[in-house]
């Protein structure tokens, strides 16, 4: 197994207090091998941005330790996990969040404009023509489709080479076709750059584009599968479901339906 861009170690996060409080993580531990893609997916308020939020330093933790790389993030202040966040985490949001009086090429280069740095001419211009946006440059986003407008955020999210990008439902706004070429672009960015991500999605067919797939319930992971495939992760969340409704505890170790899961790759 190769190193961790990132780990979670039995992290909890309990949003308000008292007769209220709600566990949203519950000892969640988990690792995100570098150079690997990894989709989290889960029935709706299971804890999948809660867990993606806190990862990526977004949020605090109640308690538990989260690292980027070498760094423990509670141990940060504001400004120093600002700094983190700015100079090793990507994010890619399902709302494109591009800046509309900027061209392209300015939102693709703004994390490093505001970090007061430039990119790598080089590298720039291979996620850029990675990502098909070489004539789109001088656009703004109203200018583009929705497929492009995600692709330049994908395209802003690996140009400071961050050690880990989260992607919180990137493909939500997509259409089908769209999706797809989005996936295949995030997919390139892991195979062609080494690039790490984690990708929130209801979708099982973009998790089927994943290195593998986590399932949470109720703040926990409660299944791992190594190379998910569309009909095998839909196969589960179907599982998951009928287990939630009945109250039962799920995953019950029994071998998904593709035979090659084991439920407990290192990945
Ligand atoms: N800021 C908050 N304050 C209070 N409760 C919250 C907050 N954010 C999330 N929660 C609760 O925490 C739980 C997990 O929410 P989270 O958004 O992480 O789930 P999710 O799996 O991403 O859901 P979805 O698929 O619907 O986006 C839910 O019960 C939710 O209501």
């Amino acid at each position: 197994m190769g190193e961790e861009a990132a780990r979670a170690v039995g992290i909890s996060k309990v949003y308000g207090s008292g007769d209220t409080a709600v566990r949203a993580l519950d000892e969640v531990s988990v690792g995100f091998p570098s150079g690997r893609f990894t989709a989290v997916m889960g029935p709706s308020g299971s804890g999948k941005s809660t867990l993606l939020h806190c990862m990526a330093g977004l949020d605090r933790v109640t308690s538990g330790e989260v690292w980027i790389g070498d760094t423990e993030l509670s141990g940060l202040n504001d400004r120093r996990l600002t700094l983190l966040r700015r100079e090793r985490i990507g994010f890619v949001f399902q709302a494109f969040n591009l800046v509309p009086t900027l061209t392209a090429a300015e939102n693709v280069e703004l994390p490093l404009a505001i970090a007061g740095t430039r990119p790598e001419r080089g590298w720039r211009d291979r996620v850029v023509g990675e990502f098909g946006l070489a004539k789109r440059l001088g656009h703004r986003p109203t200018e583009l489709s929705g497929g492009e407008q995600q692709r330049v955020a994908v395209a802003r999210a690996l140009l400071s080479r961050p050690t880990i990008v989260f992607a919180d439902e990137p493909t939500g706004n997509l259409d089908s076709r769209t999706s797809a070429e989005l996936l295949g672009f995030m997919r390139r960015s892991v195979d062609e750059f080494g690039q790490t991500i984690v990708m929130v999605t209801h979708d099982p067919t973009a998790a089927g584009y994943a290195d593998r797939a986590l399932f949470l319930a109720d703040g926990r992971i409660v299944h791992e599968m190594a190379d998910p495939t569309a009909d095998r992760v839909l196969d589960h969340l179907k599982r998951l479901d009928g287990e939630d409704l009945d109250g039962g505890e799920p995953d019950s170790g029994e071998p998904d339906s593709g035979g090659r899961d084991d439920g407990e790759s290192e990945g």
